[in-house]
């Protein structure tokens, strides 16, 4: 039991790993609804792990739509034309903040081509304003027919509850190129099927089939989680976590390397809280110091391997690799949309066994324990400037709806046979379990603090003493 700080040092990467050699990355972003989350905020995600100082032809972007938009994806169409701007841009410039409204909005030195980006990213940004303000894209303002086709798919029975799948390869690297002629990321932009008479298994359903989608596109060995309104402040953060996934003398049971959730916007008194320092300041490097802290939903390297099994055992994923075909060719999108459908994980393990696990609204606390106890370990990265940078709610609506949505999870989680305090207690150590179980739990904690914010008041109403006197003698233990 040690609480744990650890430190990379990036400049000594390049002793035991060539460019050539590191592993590929695919990055997940999550989004439910267009109204909710801005497409512009979720367009401003990507760009900024776009961006990623790491080799393109390694790197692939995946947006899950849960909501089924349009808006959405004509908001990642607009994007994929800025970013052969940006990407060039930032990399040219040495460029640290790569969000682009937060790049904008810090007051940032001015190249020659500034002015110019700034008033690019402005007309992409108001452009997708507009169209989310008007409800619908008007097919006048594509230039591409390819696109054109992609958004007629939204007919009138096509609802957020009830649609086909819908795949659409924004970018393709080695096809599609920056303005100076070197290769963009993949760009992927998918919403899964949705029928009103099977489940979806909310953000949980969502990544696996991303886990799923990419299986079939570029299958990389690594995987980014990423909620949409978390962006990279740090362009670095892929080498540092291959200090850690590939230092030859690290455990090779280390699955994931999980970063704190960072809030932007607090205000300095934080009235709700937000900021959960308690849990991503103090209790994650507490779990470091034992098997690993927890996944927080968003910012989690994973290894691909993990969700497929156990460290011991070999996973049960189809080796076939699709690689080397056009993430465009028909064959690899029939395939995608396969997987993408509804009915795909019936009498399947996705879900129990592989995968993100079903059961519980808290999916990162729910799975992470799971991870952890069939042997996986985890750790804590939490560099001086935060790699992510996330939202948190700002007034109590938003605050209620969410402590009441983690406290459902959190209950589920408790109760049922993977608690905790029942499942798993042989293979994971005593104290990683109770930290798991404290989380679990937590919404318990509402009872006695609901007594004991109205007990006193109460009491004094009534003139009724609930302390002991000074004068009887268990006072003196
Ligand atoms: O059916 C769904 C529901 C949610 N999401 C996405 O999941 C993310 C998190 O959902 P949000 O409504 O923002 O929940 P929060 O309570 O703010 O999220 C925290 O708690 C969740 C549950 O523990 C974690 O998944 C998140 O990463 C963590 O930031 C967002 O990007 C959503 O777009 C989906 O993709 N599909
Ligand atoms: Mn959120």
């Amino acid at each position: 039991m040690c609480p744990t700080e650890r430190q990379v040092f990036i400049e000594h990467l390049e002793h035991y790993a060539k460019e050539s050699d590191y592993p590929g990355l695919d990055v997940f972003i999550c989004t439910a609804d267009p109204y909710k989350e801005p497409p512009i905020d979720v367009v401003n995600t990507a760009l900024s792990v776009m961006a990623y100082d790491y080799p393109t032809e390694k790197l692939s972007v995946y947006v899950s739509d849960d909501g089924g938009s349009q808006l959405t994806l004509f908001a990642f169409m607009e994007a994929a034309r800025f970013a052969s701007h940006w990407l060039p841009y930032c990399k040219k410039n040495k460029i640290v903040e790569r969000c682009p409204k937060a790049y904008f909005a810090s007051n940032p030195s001015w190249f020659p081509e500034t002015d110019q980006i700034k008033s690019m990213y402005e007309r992409m940004r108001d452009g997708v304003e507009n169209v989310v303000k008007r409800g619908s894209s008007s097919h006048d303002y594509i230039p591409d027919q390819r696109e054109i086709e992609a958004l007629s798919r939204w007919t009138d029975e096509f609802t957020p509850q009830n649609h086909p799948p819908v795949i659409q390869v924004l970018l393709e690297r080695g096809k599609d190129k920056d303005i100076t002629g070197h290769d963009m990321p993949n760009l992927v932009y998918i919403s899964r099927e949705k029928r009103m008479d099977s489940a979806h298994h909310f953000k949980a359903g969502a990544l696996n089939v991303l886990l799923r989608v990419s299986a079939t596109m570029t299958k990389a060995p690594v995987i980014l989680t990423l909620d949409s309104d978390m962006y990279s402040n740090d362009p670095q953060t892929p080498l540092r976590v291959l200090c850690y996934l590939l230092d030859p003398s690290m455990d090779p049971k280390l699955g994931y390397v999980q970063f704190p959730q960072i809030f932007h916007g607090i205000n300095k008194s934080d009235i709700y809280g937000g900021e959960l320092r308690h849990v991503f300041q103090v209790q994650m490097s507490g779990m470091d110091g034992l098997a690993g802290p927890q996944h927080v939903g968003s910012g989690g390297f994973f290894r691909r391997k993990i969700f497929f099994g156990g460290p011991s055992e070999t996973p049960e994923m189809n080796q076939d690799q699709l690689t080397s075909k056009s993430i465009r060719s028909r064959e690899v999108l029939a395939m995608a949309h396969h997987v993408a459908g509804c009915n795909f994980e019936n009498q399947t393990k996705w879900g129990t066994k592989m995968g993100f696990r079903y059961g519980s609204l808290v999916e990162d606390l729910y799975t992470s324990h799971q991870l952890q106890c069939e042997g996986w370990k985890s750790i804590n990265c939490k560099p001086k400037r935060p790699a992510f940078l996330g939202n948190s709610p700002l007034n109590l609506h938003v605050l209620l709806n969410q402590t009441t949505r983690w406290s459902v999870g959190l209950l589920e989680i408790a109760f049922c046979k993977y608690s905790p305090i029942i499942y798993g207690v042989r293979s994971i150590n005593l104290l990683s379990g109770l930290g798991f179980a404290y989380y679990a739990f937590w919404p318990v904690w509402s009872i006695p603090l609901t007594i004991y914010a109205f007990l006193s008041q109460l009491a004094l109403l009534n003139s009724a003493s609930i302390f002991p006197k000074v004068c009887i003698s268990s006072m003196v233990l």
